[in-house]
């Protein structure tokens, strides 16, 4: 099992896309859709307008949907998935708590769910690929997506997601990492990205053997 990781618009489901033409690989996307729509509702859009109110509400929903993804039984010998339920704890709900945007018993309950969940069920990794960009790359492919919910998204929101990245995957300064780390550097246009992607795939695609 491979995680795509990196920041937000960093090239992740562009990746995965261009994994999935590959016969005997599974891909999983982020579950997004089901963060804007949930019953009617939009924890992703209420938790960019008022984090402190509704950051548990989206983090929890986030835990809930990735476990999900990693629960469900392999179809294929190979599965790519983006992020997993680690970086949603240790990037997104760190970040929301380390900024101040997330009450100090709404992390406590979280971390406590999430301890809970790594120590009780299995959830097997053998490779982190890791899209590095500058914070302003991911800035500019934010705003060309032009998602809603994230027009309100600044350039020091996506600098605070660099750091911790940084640090738990490239500098080992924050949290155990589950499995080894490759690199990959991702401000290149999409003929390199894919270039790059084809120089690897040998290693990624032989990580759980
Ligand atoms: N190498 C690239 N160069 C330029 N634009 C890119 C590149 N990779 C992806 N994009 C564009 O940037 C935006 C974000 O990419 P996406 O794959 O959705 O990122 P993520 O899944 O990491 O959020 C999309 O509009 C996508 O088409
Ligand atoms: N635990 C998480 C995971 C993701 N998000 C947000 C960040 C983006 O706005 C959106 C999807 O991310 P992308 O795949 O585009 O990098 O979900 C979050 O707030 N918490």
């Amino acid at each position: 099992q491979i995680w795509i990781e990196g920041n937000i618009a960093s090239g992740k489901t562009t990746c995965l896309e261009y994994f999935s033409k590959t016969s005997d690989i599974e891909v999983l996307t982020e579950p997004v859709s089901k963060w804007r729509n949930v019953q009617g509702c939009n924890p992703l859009g209420l938790m960019y307008q008022d984090p402190s109110r509704w950051g548990l509400t989206l983090q929890t929903y986030v835990q809930l949907t990735m476990l999900d993804r990693h629960v469900l039984p392999m179809s294929t010998p190979v599965r790519m998935m983006e992020r997993s339920i680690y970086s949603a704890k240790y990037i997104f709900a760190e970040n929301l708590y380390k900024s101040g945007k997330m009450p100090e018993v709404d992390f406590a309950v979280l971390s406590e769910w999430f301890e809970w969940i790594i120590k009780n069920i299995a959830i097997p990794v053998d490779l982190i690929v890791y899209l590095q960009t500058s914070p302003q790359t991911c800035y500019e492919r934010l705003k060309q997506r032009c998602r809603d919910e994230e027009k309100v998204i600044p350039l020091e929101y996506l600098e605070s997601i660099h750091n911790l990245y940084e640090d738990w995957l490239i500098h080992h300064k924050s949290f155990e990492v589950p499995a080894p780390v490759l690199v990959i550097p991702a401000d290149h246009d999409l003929k390199k990205m894919l270039h790059q992607y084809e120089e690897n795939r040998e290693k990624i695609l032989m990580a759980h053997c």
